[in-house]
């Protein structure tokens, strides 16, 4: 009995491995499970993981997670290659939100940005960027919105009386109104009700997506609509229903001589649409517009909350990095005014603390997973139709041929022998290629303005008897750091 069960375990591994011959190699994965229990018992986080596999195997691998394949790429010149490939441009089928309960609410399947392939994602894309383009989105004339979040976060601050505090809310208070400012037109007082559940969704998704997307991995499991799978698809319906009444009530104030904001931009093309055949009218309806507006929520707020906790954390253990930058700020700007956008060429030191954080913290760690539209022969390897494609960024954050002592918190990395800033090609926070990410020039600002007002203002250190926070990033919707609490001081 026993030799029977060994022959079936060794054939069915034998046949669930059989069709590597073209693809890259990949540590051996077990039927129906695949590569997941090395996942689970190397006890590292996804992008870490992938990485210790690339130097066993080579920059390009191949894993398995039940019927999800993938390939991931661990560094920058295959990144750059892949990146820029036309057919690898897709992203994978989606199987996390396939509910017949979400698809019932919307009245079918439903396509952003984000998750959207082929020419629904062109069309959008291209009406995204030129919407932020018209509207100044992350240009000099978007700042006073910004810097006004950033004073209502700081009178949030000080409303801690001097307390320990955790910034996770805070900051995730500003950076959704910023979302909700430029999506729909509206931001929330923070002890608004409305707001308070809309972030307490928006929290508990970034945190139940990851565990939904392993368990969506096997067809089976996916099935039965449990744990994490039926929490995803509940929260995705209080969205839908959130949005869906901002969408109405655009719809009934409609003006096409008012457009404010993306759904107005967005209604828009779907009237031009309608009336001329062109901007494609399968592209642009309201199923879709919701799906857009729940793509800006969920890739325009975690990643910048999570790089301002990222800057805290290094913040507080290098607080001499802090005093650099409070020093920089006030020999260039001075105490009398608050630092602005077109300061930042002449502050080299901040700038240079700000990509340091964005290299160190890498919150788009395996920055946007793509999809091949077909069959693609690359370096060698086939990437079969319809499999991910995962640029591994964390590793090429930390490779140490890129980056000396890479663990180090080190602004100077980015300053030239002149003192200057500058950037390498391999730093790459926002992935890069056509689809690299729309809201980069929205979270430069953002994470600037936010950033230089803080520190012109408070010293942050941490609270006694507290200990360090720790720098072991966990993934979830972003790489982020865990909790952790900080104290400050009002600057004179
Ligand atoms: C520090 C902050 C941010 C980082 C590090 C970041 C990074 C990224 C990355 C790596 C991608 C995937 C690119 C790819 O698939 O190749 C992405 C996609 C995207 N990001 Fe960001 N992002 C940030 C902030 C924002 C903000 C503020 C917005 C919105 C206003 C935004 C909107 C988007 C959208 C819509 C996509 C999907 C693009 C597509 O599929 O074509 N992001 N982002």
């Amino acid at each position: 009995m026993f030799l029977l069960v060994a022959v079936i375990f060794f054939i069915s591994l034998i046949w669930f491995n059989r069709d590597k011959r073209y693809l890259p190699p990949g540590p051996i994965g077990l039927p129906i499970i695949g590569n997941l229990p090395y996942f689970i018992l190397c006890k590292k986080e996804a992008p870490e993981a992938f990485g210790n596999l690339a130097k066993r195997n080579g920059p390009i691998i191949y894993v398995r997670f039940g019927a999800m394949e993938a390939i991931v790429l661990n560094d920058f010149k295959t990144i750059q290659e892949a990146m820029n490939h036309p057919d690898l441009q897709d992203r994978p089928e989606q199987k996390t939100f396939e509910s017949k309960k979400i698809k019932d609410a919307v009245g079918g399947k439903a396509e952003g940005i984000a998750m959207a392939s082929g020419k629904a994602w062109k069309h959008q894309r291209k009406f995204l960027v030129n919407t932020f383009r018209d509207f100044g989105v992350g240009k000099s004339r978007f700042e006073d919105s910004v810097a006004m979040e950033a004073a209502a976060m700081m009178a949030a601050i000080r409303e801690k009386n001097n307390l320990p505090f955790d910034p996770q809310i805070l900051f995730s208070n500003a950076f959704s109104n910023i979302i909700c400012s430029v999506t729909f037109g509206k931001r929330f007082e923070y002890y608004d009700p409305k707001f308070e559940r809309l972030l307490a969704l928006v929290l508990r998704q970034f945190e139940v997506i990851g565990g939904a997307a392993v368990l969506a991995a096997f067809p089976i499991l996916g099935k039965f609509e449990f744990g994490p799978i039926k929490e995803v698809t509940k929260n995705t319906l209080e969205f839908i229903n959130f949005f869906q009444n901002i969408i109405n009530d655009h719809k009934s104030k409609f003006d096409e001589n008012n457009i404010n904001d993306v759904i107005d931009a967005y209604m828009l093309e779907m009237r031009s649409s309608e009336v001329n055949g062109s901007p494609d009218p399968e592209v642009f309806n309201e199923k879709n517009l919701g799906a857009l507006v729940g793509d800006l929520f969920f890739a325009g707020i975690d990643s910048s909350v999570s790089s301002l906790r990222w800057a805290l954390v290094y913040f507080l253990i290098n607080p001499e990095v802090q005093v650099k930058v409070q020093t920089e700020l006030d020999d260039v700007i001075g105490r009398d005014r608050m630092p602005r956008w077109e300061d930042r060429s002449r502050l080299p030191y901040v700038e240079a603390t700000i990509a340091e954080i964005q290299r160190i913290g890498t919150v788009a760690a395996i920055g946007g997973t793509h999809a091949a539209r077909k069959d693609v022969t690359f370096r060698g390897y086939t990437i079969p139709k319809g499999i991910a494609v995962i640029p591994n960024v964390y590793a090429v954050m930390r490779n140490p041929v890129l980056w000396p002592k890479p663990l180090e918190f080190k602004p100077e990395r980015f300053l030239d022998e002149n003192g200057k800033f500058t950037k390498p090609e391999h730093f790459i926070p926002f992935n890069i290629g056509p689809r690299k990410c729309p809201g980069e020039q929205l979270a430069k600002m953002e994470l600037f303005i936010f950033l230089t007002h803080l520190l012109h203002k408070f010293t942050f250190y941490q609270p006694e008897d507290t200990p360090a926070p720790s720098t072991d990033g966990k993934m979830g919707l972003t790489f982020k750091p865990p909790p952790f609490q900080v104290s400050l001081r009002e600057r004179d």
